[in-house]
């Protein structure tokens, strides 16, 4: 389970994110989305423990990400955006050393399995300093998963992957919550998450444009079911962003206007 409460974030006076809250319950795949610099990968680094929120809290399998920083740590897998992967080791190697850290039973032919799985097999002993950009995705994606967390953190899974393998992680993903886990992910691809959400928030420069179920979105915009992208969340998408643009050109004009009368 997750749990942020009231979290904001600021860099100077600049409000990165502001006051977010929301929950995902086990089983659940949850998905953050928003533009560029809306405010996803900063409430992502909140969540594993690498930038301190300004205020509120995040929580992890019931733990302070802040104040009990190692249990809630034990308990997450964590893909980053851009992974940092030890370029002189072997995809094996690194495998190994994180079936140690979290004991995992039989690790070394989990370890197999997953290199099957992703056919990275025959690479499986090259130096990842060798491997390609996608490669390198899958190898992050197979450490966060190794330990089968009971919380799985995702930003931008499917950069860099080859559909095949994108459509592999997508199901991944949604069979982790099916056996009750925990699953939060950021990602650009609208039909990516649209597949595989249950429930979505929608923020634009650190503020909740939109929370829910595609339902709750739909009944939220009056985007109709139906048409050609009738009821699809690219539509849903776009009218939050609409609705939003709409109302700080309103409440700009009534500045102006007041600032005019003044
Ligand atoms: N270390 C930092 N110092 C100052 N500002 C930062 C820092 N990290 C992020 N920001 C600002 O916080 C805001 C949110 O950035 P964030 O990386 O969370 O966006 P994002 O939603 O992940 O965007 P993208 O889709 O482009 O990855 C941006 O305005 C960004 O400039």
């Amino acid at each position: 389970m997750i749990e942020v409460s009231g979290y904001t974030k600021r860099y100077g006076r600049h409000e990165a994110v502001s006051n977010l809250s929301f929950t995902v319950q086990p089983g659940a795949v949850f998905g953050l989305l928003g533009s560029n610099g809306a405010g996803k990968t900063t409430t992502i680094r909140a969540l594993v423990g690498l930038t301190r929120p300004t205020s509120g809290t995040v929580r992890v399998a019931g733990f302070d990400v802040w104040r009990d920083p190692v249990k809630a740590k034990a308990a997450f897998g964590y893909i980053p955006d851009r992974p940092y992967l030890y370029g002189k080791l072997t995809a094996r190697e690194l495998l190994r050393f994180v079936g140690q850290l979290y004991q995992v039973p039989d690790a070394d032919s989990e370890i197999d399995r997953w290199l099957e799985f992703f056919r990275l097999t025959d690479f499986g002993n090259e130096l990842i300093e060798t491997y390609s950009h996608g490669m390198r995705q899958k190898v992050a994606i197979i450490a966060a998963l190794l330990p089968d967390p009971p919380v799985l953190i995702v930003d931008e899974p499917m950069v860099g992957l080859d559909p095949h393998a994108a459509r592999q992680v997508r199901d991944l993903f949604r069979s982790h919550a099916d056996r009750g886990r925990t699953v939060l992910l950021t990602t650009h691809s609208l039909p990516v998450a649209e597949a595989v959400c249950d429930r979505l928030v929608v923020l634009d420069r650190g503020k909740v444009l939109g929370e829910g179920s595609m339902d709750d979105l739909r009944a939220r915009t009056g985007t109709e079911a139906g048409g050609v992208h009738g009821d699809s969340l690219e539509r849903i998408f776009f009218r939050l962003l609409e609705d939003e643009l709409e109302e700080q050109r309103r409440v700009r004009e009534e500045a102006g206007v007041a600032g005019v009368g003044a």
